[in-house]
């Protein structure tokens, strides 16, 4: 048995079957173009920060169908001409996005794509795969960096996360404003440092606690840290962990720092902030870890606990409560004219034709709190309007705008490549930029995101040419 390497058929069938009929009926060389957008806020929360592009990017780059691939979809009955036309098959599209790490909001394009037929299609569930899950765990990593100021962030979720998932939630986790990791392929496949303390069993495979955190330090002096709750934090682990420290200290060595992972958190790193401040050890840190999360992260710094790093996996890799980003990739162009899907539904009708996104920014350089959606060869207009309650519009005249969507990928080679670091810092400098009663876990504030006159008139238009 083979494990996973994406190729073309990263896929579901669905996609081939229409493509097949594309390329049948002569149509797969006409041009599509596909938004991708999400309807909710995850965690009730008022952003999400999109994030995967970069992986997209990469992967659509490269995205072929192998000999196995061709034999298989022969095998299962689809057009052997059909087939035989995907050996050459290579992503020829176009695709204008936000930047990766840029707070997005619900039903505004965050990607566009322009491809043939054949292509867009075919690349739809690649891409929500990796857009939708980046999208959502960078989100819950920057709710947890927006509590955690500067403390550090150490992401720890590979082995409770949905199976290889862990490897992308932590490349989005970066996005989301962690430092770090545990996961050794992630931090040297994405650059990111990896860092690690020690766990239960290394300890209990000692007879006692301080000659396994002894041969811990002689053998890993650097970033040395001492999990210290395997019998009792304050009477055993922090005292061992300080004679270790001092130690450390005549070999000029330095202990970094002590791990409580039970317990009551904020009690116990007081205790221990104090055992070793009062033992002379100022600089030894005191990381914490169990089933943390934005919440308790945020509940332990309002209770003052001294913890210099938290350790987060469960929680940050696996994006609990919400399981998935809602995101969607609908058409909204093709065969020489914009398109549209209808629904009783008046907030899931489609937006046709091809589009731009304005941010507008206020006088302080912060964002003003609405974007506006326009046809894409359209100026900003001076009003928005709601998309589903025609009374409802909003001045937006004299305000600093900037375009949102940006050519990242021109006739299937990506021309934008912002590293790992530059991505996260963008994320920092915009979440920075978004006023604070959006980011506040209880009922944030919404943020607007309208049409254009001309868009909201050529969505009515065909709204009402289609219901004819
Ligand atoms: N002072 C605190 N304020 C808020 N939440 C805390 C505090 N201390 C710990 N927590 C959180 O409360 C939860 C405690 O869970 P639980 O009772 O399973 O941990 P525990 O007592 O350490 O048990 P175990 O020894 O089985 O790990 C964890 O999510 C932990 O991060
Ligand atoms: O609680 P999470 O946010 O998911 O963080 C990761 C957890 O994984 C480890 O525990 P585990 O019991 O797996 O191993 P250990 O024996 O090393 O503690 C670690 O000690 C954390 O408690
Ligand atoms: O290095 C650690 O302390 C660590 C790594 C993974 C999971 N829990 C803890």
């Amino acid at each position: 048995m083979k494990d996973l390497t994406i190729t073309g058929t990263y896929t579901d069938l669905y996609q081939l079957t229409m493509a097949q009929v594309y390329f049948l009926t002569g149509k797969n060389n006409d041009e599509a173009v596909f938004d991708y957008f999400f309807r909710k806020l995850p965690y009730e929360g008022g952003y999400t920060v999109f994030a995967g592009l970069g992986t997209f990017l990469d992967i659509l780059e490269d995205l072929h169908f192998t000999r196995a691939d061709i034999d298989y979809l022969k095998g299962i009955g689809l057009n052997e001409q059909f087939v035989n036309s995907l050996e050459s098959f290579r992503f020829r599209g176009t695709i204008y996005a936000a930047r990766e790490g840029e707070v997005v909001f619900p039903n505004e394009p965050v990607l566009r794509l322009q491809g043939n037929m054949m292509e867009a299609q075919i690349v739809e569930t690649l891409l929500l795969n990796i857009l939708n899950f980046q999208s959502l765990i960078a989100t819950k990593a920057a709710r947890m960096r927006t509590v955690a100021g500067d403390r550090t962030l150490s992401d720890f979720g590979l082995r409770r996360a949905q199976g290889t998932g862990g490897y992308h939630a932590t490349r989005a986790a970066i996005v989301g404003g962690f430092d770090s990791t545990s996961n050794v392929k992630a931090a040297l496949d994405f650059g990111i440092p990896a860092v690690g303390t020690m766990a239960h069993s290394f300890i209990q495979s000692y007879d006692d606690e301080l000659a396994a955190f002894r041969d811990f330090a002689i053998h890993r002096p650097e970033n040395c840290i001492l999990l210290v709750d395997t019998y009792d934090t304050l009477k055993s682990g922090i005292p061992n962990a300080i004679t270790v420290a001092k130690e450390m200290h005549e070999h000029s060595q330095q202990l970094l720092g002590v791990r409580l992972d039970s317990g009551d958190l904020a009690y116990l790193s007081k205790k221990t902030r104090k055992m070793l401040d009062e033992a002379g050890l100022h600089e030894v840190k005191i990381t914490a870890s169990n089933q943390l999360d934005e919440w308790v992260i945020k509940s332990l710094l309002d209770q003052q606990a001294p913890i210099d790093i938290f350790g987060v996996g469960t929680s940050l890799v696996t994006g609990p409560p919400d399981a998935a980003l809602d995101g969607v990739y609908k058409l909204a162009y093709a065969h020489r004219k914009p398109r549209i899907k209808l629904s009783e539904n008046l907030k899931k009708i489609t937006l046709p034709d091809k589009k731009q996104v304005y941010r507008m920014i206020n006088g302080e350089g912060n964002f003003f709190g609405a974007d506006v959606i326009t046809l894409a060869d359209e100026n900003v207009p001076d009003i928005m309007y709601h998309p589903v309650e025609p009374d409802k519009s909003l001045e937006i005249k004299g305000l600093t705008s900037e375009p949102l969507l940006h050519k990242v990928m021109d006739q299937g080679k990506i021309v934008f490549t912002p590293s790992l670091k530059e991505i996260a810092a963008y994320c920092q400098e915009r979440l920075n930029m978004l006023p604070d009663e959006h980011k506040r876990f209880y009922y944030p504030h919404i943020y607007k995101v309208g049409l254009s006159e001309k868009l909201r008139h050529k969505r009515d238009e065909m709204k009402k040419y289609y219901k004819k």
